[in-house]
């Protein structure tokens, strides 16, 4: 078997102390890598101010060698945080009104693909498989041909493709459509992003789609697919069920004495529609006042990208707003809603998911949302949650039996909540069932096992 080699600019470690990465992409790559073994490239996460870089940090752990470069701090400033989560991130989650265009950050965006790929040739193998992950690296490939790579290179992108309007509204869209041309196989979430990306090249007469799944573009042939991401599933409802006996889950229970647990989960970031789902959740004890001191929403929320200023503010909106609902809503004996800004491990943040009645996952946009998946996993069969789902997540393409939201209807969202409540264990065990064989049967390997035999 061809040795895989990894690249993605978020890498993680193993975790050291139960730190969990709160990010899916880490927690996926991780999971697919272990089983796979192979090499796993991207930056360190530190920045320098050297111009000069240092040597590739190597690092063994397990069947993983881990190559990590730092990157200079204007290098981080106007690739990631600038052109990737201030021009590609708001795009791609169909926020025009959000995305930021500058020259320099585009130049360095480019800048650091560049590097990346002459930090990488180096490593390669003639038979070495690439695998670049998500909208930073989407040049890369172009870059390596450039310097002669002639390796199979495949691409999958973690987050949404947006419709042909939504994407020609950036100025380098015809740049990125190019890099793109460049991998021999290119893969997306789900079926809906797939043809977001047929529609953008065919319609500029960019290229064309010849409908077997494959596209020709720039005097290149390529293929395209749709591939959702899994979870590790079986591994996770054990962690799940052995959960129960962790002392910050026993803790949680205690606290909540005997309350319906309502969890959310998600990196403080404006696609995850939390302010949203505050109001919603404030509507529904509004229009249910019977749940008033019956219910606890727990929203754990670690802070994310904290250096880009949308979600700078974000921190204090929402802070703001949920010390407002509780102000509103709580009385002596109980706060509504336990709003926290720390990354939770997830062999605690497991157990969470199993004492929780329901799982609010309400993105506005998201690729996938593998914390929907992780919360079905982690119901007991005997007395499973409900999961209330956007229509909008990758997720919902898949997990039929959540109750799909329209987050952006609070009043909707308001009464899935009260409905999911209240519904009888036959019905969220019939639901619940459903979901669970379909993430049993496509989990992470199955989505790595399947990109892969395409791009072979
Ligand atoms: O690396 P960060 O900037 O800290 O952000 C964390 C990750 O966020 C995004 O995750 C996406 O990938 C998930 C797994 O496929 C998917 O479920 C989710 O819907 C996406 O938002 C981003 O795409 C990653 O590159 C980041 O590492
Ligand atoms: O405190 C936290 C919050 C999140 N996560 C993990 O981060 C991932 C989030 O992935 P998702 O696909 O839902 O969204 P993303 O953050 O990648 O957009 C999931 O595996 C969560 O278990 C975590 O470990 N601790």
């Amino acid at each position: 078997m061809s040795r895989l080699v990894v690249v993605s600019n978020r890498v993680t470690l193993p975790a050291k102390g139960g730190v969990a990465p709160a990010g899916g992409l880490a927690v996926a790559l991780q999971a697919a890598l272990e089983e796979r073994g192979g090499i796993w490239m991207g930056w360190s996460g530190k920045s320098s101010g050297s111009r000069e870089p240092e040597p590739l940090s190597m690092q063994e752990h397990g069947n993983i060698t881990y190559a990590l470069t730092d990157l200079t701090k204007t290098d981080v400033e106007e690739y990631y945080e600038g052109f990737a989560n201030r021009v590609l991130w708001p795009i791609c989650h169909y926020r025009l009104d959000l995305a930021e265009y500058g020259r320099k950050e585009m130049a360095g965006y480019f800048r650091v693909n560049r590097f990346f790929a002459h930090r990488l040739a180096p490593m390669l193998k003639e038979d070495d498989v690439i695998w670049v992950h998500d909208y930073h690296l989407i040049p890369l490939a172009a870059e390596l041909r450039q310097m002669g790579v002639k390796n199979k290179i495949g691409f999958f992108l973690h987050i949404p493709w947006p419709p042909a309007d939504v994407l020609f509204a950036m100025p380098v869209h015809e740049e990125i459509m190019r890099g793109l041309s460049h991998y021999d196989l290119v893969g997306f979430q789900t079926d809906h992003d797939l043809t977001n990306f047929a529609g953008c090249l065919v319609r500029e007469g960019i290229g064309e789609a010849s409908g077997d799944g494959k596209f020709t573009s720039y005097d290149r042939t390529f293929k395209g697919g749709y591939y959702p991401i899994g979870i590790e599933t079986a591994a996770f409802a054990e962690f799940a069920k052995k959960a129960a006996s962790n002392i910050m889950v026993r803790k949680a229970r205690q606290s909540v004495e005997g309350r319906d647990l309502i969890i959310g989960v998600d990196r403080l970031d404006y696609s995850k529609g939390i302010t949203q789902r505050i109001d919603a959740f404030e509507q529904f004890i509004k229009s249910n006042p019977g749940y008033q001191n019956k219910v606890t929403y727990l929203q754990i929320t670690p802070k994310s990208r904290s250096e880009v200023p949308e979600y700078e503010a974000m921190q204090r909106t929402v802070a703001e707003q949920a010390g407002r609902v509780n102000g509103a809503l709580g009385t002596v004996d109980w706060v509504p809603i336990r709003y926290i800004n720390r990354s939770i491990g997830r062999p605690v943040l497991a157990g969470l998911y199993r004492l929780a009645k329901i799982g609010l996952v309400t993105p506005l946009r998201d690729g996938m949302n593998l914390v929907a998946k992780e919360y079905v996993a982690a119901q007991d069969p005997q007395d499973p949650g409900v999961l209330v789902l956007s229509r909008f997540a990758g997720a919902a393409r898949e997990l039929r039996g959540a109750l799909l939201v329209n987050p952006y209807d609070i009043e909707g969202t308001a009464n899935a909540i009260a409905r999911g409540l209240s519904m009888s264990l036959e019905e969220r065990q019939e639901r619940w069932g459903r979901m669970m064989e379909h993430l049993l049967e496509r989990d992470v390997m199955r989505w790595c096992d399947d990109f892969l035999a395409d791009l072979a």
